[in-house]
């Protein structure tokens, strides 16, 4: 195509559709508690069709949970790290920082107090979980009277196409950091401190520092990664593929310049990002959604690639974001495997507990393990961390209801067993761990549910690959359900 989306924004029929910082788009209106702003919830004594909104948490706790546990045979880790790997790059959305303009702490407080949204802990263990709403769109003073005249937007602070910003950056001055550009080889700067075993390199260090990372108490500091997403150490395997980003960003750098001798830095550079994009794109594309959705939705929606058409508002949805990408949260392994070169449970750096993997950067440096992963699914891996209070189910249903996502109670057969969407055969495997939202929608619908079966939002809002059926659209729009009341 003519057009390739890491090029420049004149090539969109508007320069704004997709690029950083700018609202994620609805497809349905918000419903906020008040029309406007505040979440459903945030006056808890408010009845919706009803009933009292149950409070997160007890969501989390009483429907996304349960026992079920399977190995999926077909596919590795790598199914999962992938997706969280890409929706990093298509999708962050800001939180309010600290305060705001008001004088609350909300990493303290258990009120429903701007910006702070804080998730009770009404189950035995004390206080609440914090939660800092999503970034406004455009931002009120809310001390000043004026009223918000239009509905509470959030923020997608990356580029929505898939253009490899994980590895780049979204703007001018984090893509200048993360170059070598003294090298004037058209290469990405890598760590000076460390390299592994083979003399690869890793990702340079944050420069604030020191930084908020889990250091290893016998050794000396090893600080976050810095990468074109910030997120970029919250868990190993997500580090090891901005780590092989980086590796791959600078292989292809040096080949080409091998090939061109007469090519300046810039160009190689630039040539270079363009072929990492595109392989973000192919793998996203051809390797992973097909997996997600199955072959025959992915056939039937989305079919062969028929070329850039810069027609198409390609921002990621709202729903997306915050809701339906994050089905992934359902396939995160509470234990992550470290093998090793033969694929068996390595000796020295034994299979690690979820928690004990996040943002730990040092086990990257001082224990290796790039590489080698493999799929354990269990679905109480919802609950991440109670005792740490992060319960990141819990967190998604309050993200819905701060967003303001349309609640719609769904009948099973208007989910799981539609004929637009079906799961993938992978999710479909065993029947007798079959997904959670097979399992619980008898009871409640399964909050989850829609989020494993409509993983098809995923293709038309973040696939730049053009237009997408309005079909799908239609079935979503049609068939949403995020967080409505549980009853
Ligand atoms: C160990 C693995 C993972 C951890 C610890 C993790 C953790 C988190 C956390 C803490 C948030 C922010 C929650 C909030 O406050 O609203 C989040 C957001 C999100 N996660 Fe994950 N996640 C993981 C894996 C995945 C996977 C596998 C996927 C998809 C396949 C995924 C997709 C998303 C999406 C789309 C968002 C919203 C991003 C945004 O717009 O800001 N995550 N995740
Ligand atoms: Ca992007």
């Amino acid at each position: 195509s003519k057009c390739p989306p890491t090029s420049p924004a004149t090539c969109r029929q508007n320069p704004r559709w997709g690029a950083a910082n700018t609202a994620l788009v609805r497809w349905l209106p918000a419903e906020y508690e008040d029309g406007e702003s505040e979440p459903k919830g945030w006056n808890p004594e408010r009845l919706h069709n009803g009933f009292q909104l149950p409070p997160a948490r007890t969501v989390s706790r009483e429907i996304m949970t349960s026992a079920s546990k399977w190995k999926d045979d077909s596919y590795s880790q790598l199914l999962v790290d992938w997706g969280q790997y890409i929706s990093h790059d298509i999708t962050l959305t800001p939180q309010s920082t600290s305060t705001d303009g008001s004088d609350v702490d909300c990493l303290k407080t258990c009120e429903n107090v701007h910006p702070c949204f804080p998730i009770k802990m009404n189950d035995g263990l004390q206080g609440c979980m914090p939660f800092f709403r999503s970034t406004s769109d455009c931002f009120v003073n809310f001390q000043s009277g004026i009223r918000q005249a239009l509905q509470r937007q959030q923020l997608n602070a990356m580029t929505s196409f898939i253009d490899a910003s994980a590895v780049y950056g979204h703007n001018q001055k984090l893509e200048s950091f993360l170059r070598d550009l003294p090298g004037r080889n058209g290469k990405l700067a890598v760590n000076a401190r460390f390299k592994d075993p083979k003399g690869r390199p890793y990702l340079p260090f944050v420069t604030k520092l020191p930084s908020a990372c889990h250091q290893d108490l016998q050794g000396e500091r090893v600080e976050c990664f810095s990468a074109g997403d910030n997120r970029v150490s919250e868990g190993l395997p997500l580090t090891s593929l901005h780590t092989l980003w980086l590796r791959e960003h600078n292989r292809i750098a040096e080949a080409l310049k091998h090939i061109n001798g007469h090519w300046s830095p810039e160009m190689i550079y630039q040539e270079t990002r363009k072929i990492i994009g595109a392989l973000h794109q192919i793998i996203t594309l051809r390797d992973y959604a097909p997996k997600i959705i199955g072959p025959e939705s992915f056939k039937h929606y989305i079919g062969p690639y028929r070329g850039y058409d810069p027609s198409v508002d390609p921002s990621i949805a709202n729903v997306f974001a915050a809701a339906a990408f994050r089905f992934g949260h359902a396939t995160i392994s509470p234990i992550l495997c470290r093998l090793n070169e033969s694929f068996q449970e390595d000796e020295r750096f034994p299979h690690l507990r979820l928690h004990n993997t996040l943002f730990s950067p040092w086990r990257i440096v001082k224990e290796g393990q790039c590489t080698h992963m493999r799929m354990e699914t269990n679905n109480t891996s919802l609950v991440l961390d109670t005792l740490k209070q992060m319960d990141l189910a819990a967190l998604n249903l309050q993200r819905g209801r701060d967003h303001g996502l349309p609640g719609k109670i769904l009948a099973e057969s208007q989910i799981c067993h539609s004929n637009a969407i079906r799961l993938s055969s992978s999710y479909q495997s065993d029947s007798n761990h079959s997904t959670p939202c097979l399992k619980k929608q008898t009871k409640k619908t399964h909050i989850i549910c829609p989020s494993l079966c409509q993983q098809t939002v995923f293709l038309t809002s973040a696939s730049s690959i053009g237009s997408c059926s309005n079909k799908v659209k239609e079935v979503l729009v049609d068939n949403y359900m995020v967080h409505g009341p549980v009853h």
